[in-house]
């Protein structure tokens, strides 16, 4: 592969660390990236109104650097999601969900029809489902995600050359559910307002 090709491949995939330290992010971010349990419910904690924007659920191929996460030999076909969660109406988190086409209705039995309601309020408190650790990571604009989180937000907010972002692997029965989260710098003004 060519180094454009090597340097266009690096753009476009990023490097998830176990650590975020690894990621030197200011902070805030790293306090938010660091969420120990639902996002959904710290969200709410720091907003008058809460709102699940759903962009689109649909099939979709994955990306590549996530078909080894959800246990794809390859890049395939997955069941995904995409929302903005929104706190007062500003955008705080891109979200990005996928379910490999393998999964069945009892695996995920809530999934495909949450609409505008958060997968977290499924996920968690699911005796069934178990969470993997975290992992976490740059994107840089080529990113896939990057480009989406930006096309969704268009001319609401610009958005800097790097995004910070998480991910974890859910399990539930022999189901496997990755979830990203990209962070907006919009998280970091955030105050919290219910305790
Ligand atoms: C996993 C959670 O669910 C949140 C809600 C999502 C959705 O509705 O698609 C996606 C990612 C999460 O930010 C959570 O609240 O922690």
């Amino acid at each position: 592969m060519t180094s454009d090709r090597v340097r266009g491949a690096s753009l476009r995939q990023a490097v998830w660390h176990p650590q975020v330290l690894s990621l030197n992010a200011p902070p805030v971010l790293r306090d938010w990236l660091t969420t120990a349990g639902s996002l959904t419910s710290r969200l709410k904690a720091y907003s008058r109104a809460f709102r699940v924007q759903c962009l689109h659920q649909h099939t979709a191929r994955c990306l590549a650097d996530e078909a080894a996460a959800i246990g794809l030999p390859r890049p395939g076909r997955v069941w995904e999601r995409e929302v903005l969660l929104r706190c007062d109406n500003t955008a705080a988190v891109f979200a990005h969900t996928v379910v490999p086409m393998t999964a069945t209705a009892s695996d995920w039995p809530l999934f495909g029809a949450l609409g505008e309601r958060s997968l977290g309020t499924t996920l968690f408190g699911d005796p069934l489902v178990r969470r993997s650790v975290l992992e976490f990571a740059k994107l840089r604009e080529g990113h896939p995600l990057a480009q989406r989180a930006r096309a969704a937000l268009g001319e609401e907010a610009a958005q800097p050359n790097i995004l910070y972002a998480r991910r974890c692997l859910y399990r539930r029965r022999r189901g496997t559910l990755l979830v990203t989260e990209v962070f907006l710098p919009s998280v970091m003004e955030l105050k919290q307002i219910n305790i």
